[in-house]
Parts: C-alpha cells; structure tokens; sequence
C-alpha cells in the first residue's frame, strides 16, 4: 500500500489533565501516516483522487482546536476515526508530541493505529 503522509504538523491547543493546562495552550505536533492506493490519482493526475494531504491538515487543525479534551488519546481517536470516515485511507497512524509536557524530557507523546473497518 501507498502512503501519504504529513510530518510535525503544529496546532496551538487547551489539552491536558490538569488544571492550569485548561487555562492556556500547548503546542502539539501531529505526524501523520496514511495508507492509501495512490495509482487512480496519479494515473489522472488527480487532486480529487487523491488523499490531499492540506485538506487533512486542516481537518486536524480545526478539530484538534474545536473541543477541549484532556488525554491524547482521546484526541488521537477523534482524528483516527474522523480521517477514516472523510478521507479515501485504509490505515492511519498517528503520533502526537507534547513537547512542554515534561521538562526532562525533549518530548512526549502517543501513537496510535487504526484500520478502516
Ligand atoms: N498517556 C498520557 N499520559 C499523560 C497525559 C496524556 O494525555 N496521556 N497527559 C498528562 C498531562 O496532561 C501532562 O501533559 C501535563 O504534564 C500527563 N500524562
């Protein structure tokens, strides 16, 4: 399978456990890795046959600043679910970095895998 993919993409965000991270934002960094048959797209030359990876940018950008949530996890879900059901992906992988989360470390942060049912 093809892959498109998007790497250390930044969105500005409230997430977190504690309370004051529900008072101001975070950075967090999304790598992005979609499995996806890319021959229809190039055979026609084709942005709307392909998984257009600035649309995708924009989807996780607006909904990872749309709702507050506290775990990574739970936005890595939302954005694996909502890239399977919008986007032509089989697979999708999703990292995300916390980079100020831990002052000892450079940083931290969740994958996650999920298969188009
Ligand atoms: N597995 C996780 N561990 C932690 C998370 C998280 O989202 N997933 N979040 C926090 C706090 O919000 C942290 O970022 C503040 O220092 C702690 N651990």
């Amino acid at each position: 399978m093809d892959k498109v993919y998007i790497s250390q993409l930044h969105v500005e965000t409230i997430i977190g456990v504690y309370d004051f991270e529900k008072e101001s934002k975070q950075s967090l960094y999304f790598d992005i890795d979609m499995l996806t048959d890319i021959s229809a797209a190039a055979k026609a030359d084709d942005i709307t046959l392909a998984v257009d990876y600035a649309k995708v940018s924009e989807r996780v950008i607006a909904h990872s600043i749309a709702k507050p949530v506290e775990l990574l996890e739970t936005l890595l879900e939302q954005l694996a679910t909502l890239i399977l059901a919008e986007f032509n992906v089989e697979q999708v992988t999703i990292r995300v970095s916390k980079p100020a989360a831990v002052e000892a470390a450079q940083t931290v942060g969740v994958e996650i895998t999920r298969v188009k049912r």
